[in-house]
């Protein structure tokens, strides 16, 4: 099995001597899913961020991250254009965060298709979008690539969210937390998705999440995060998950804005 993803001895500290991520190792391979599973601060949007080359200001990383072959450390700005949005996608918690409130969903797709040189020139991206949107499982593609984000529920909101994260076909998508906003019906919807992504289209899915369910619901591999260190990991099927404190996770409020595959990263 090839690997999409290698993470070995990852550390992360934060000025003041915070060590949010400590000798983090695991693998993901090629079209399959991995589960970051932990309780509020042990670490998993730290270690998914600088999987991203966003650690956040200050940061001091050490490790290695490995995108197929390519070794994601020491990547400079024109480097990353080529990676972010392109041969990985993003999807945060908040799909209002990935989207621009004050352009519809089709042109916002299209720029993306565009940006990446994935569909040649604004005709061609434009006749790409309906075909994304359903991709991500929206049924009525038209209106919605018609539709501003606010004029679009929650659920729809997360598809198209989706949509742009996996336009420009990448081999690893990253998902921090994307259902802690949707009622659990439409929870249950979204994960189905990620898993119809990962194995029709074949895109690894590293998946961020508190909530036991959902990591049942995904499962390939889970590893379990708590003050930084990996203290469990293995198939999720098999995995007892019973680590003392899984329990009762929790999570905090959302206290931070991404904006990723749309435009810009406010960190
Ligand atoms: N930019 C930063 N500067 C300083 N400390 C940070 C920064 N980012 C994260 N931390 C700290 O690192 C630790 C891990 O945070 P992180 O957000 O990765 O945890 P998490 O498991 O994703 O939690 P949550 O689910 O609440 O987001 C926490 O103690 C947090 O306060």
């Amino acid at each position: 099995m090839s690997a999409a993803l290698t993470v070995t001895d990852l550390t992360v500290g934060y000025p003041g001597g915070v060590r949010a991520v400590a000798g983090v190792s695991f693998e993901l391979g090629a079209g399959e899913a991995l589960v970051l599973l932990g309780e509020s601060g042990s670490g998993k949007t730290t270690v998914a961020r600088t999987v991203l080359g966003l650690p956040g200001r200050g940061a001091e990383v050490s490790g290695s991250v490995r995108l197929g072959d390519t070794e994601l450390r020491g990547l400079t700005g024109p480097d990353w254009s080529r990676v972010r949005g392109r041969r990985i996608g993003y999807v945060p918690q908040d799909p209002t965060a990935a989207l621009d409130p004050l352009r519809r969903i089709g042109p916002q797709l299209a720029e993306v298709l565009r940006r990446h040189g994935v569909a040649d020139g604004r005709r061609a991206a434009k006749a790409e979008v309906p075909r994304l949107l359903e991709l991500a499982g929206i049924g009525e593609p038209e209106r919605v690539a018609r539709s501003y984000p606010h004029e679009l529920s929650g659920g729809l909101r997360q598809r198209a969210a989706i949509a742009i994260a996996v336009c420009c076909g990448p081999e690893l998508l990253i998902a921090d937390e994307p259902t802690t906003a949707l009622d659990a019906l439409v929870r249950g919807r979204i994960l189905d998705l990620f898993d119809e992504l990962r194995r029709d289209c074949g895109i690894a899915l590293l998946l961020v999440t508190h909530d036991l369910t959902a990591a049942r619901r995904i499962g390939g591999t889970v590893v379990v995060l708590q003050d930084g260190r990996v203290i469990e990991s293995g198939p999720t099927e098999r995995h007892t998950l019973h680590h003392q404190g899984l329990g009762e996770l929790r999570r905090r409020p959302q206290e931070r804005s991404t904006y990723l595959n749309g435009q810009a990263l406010s960190q």
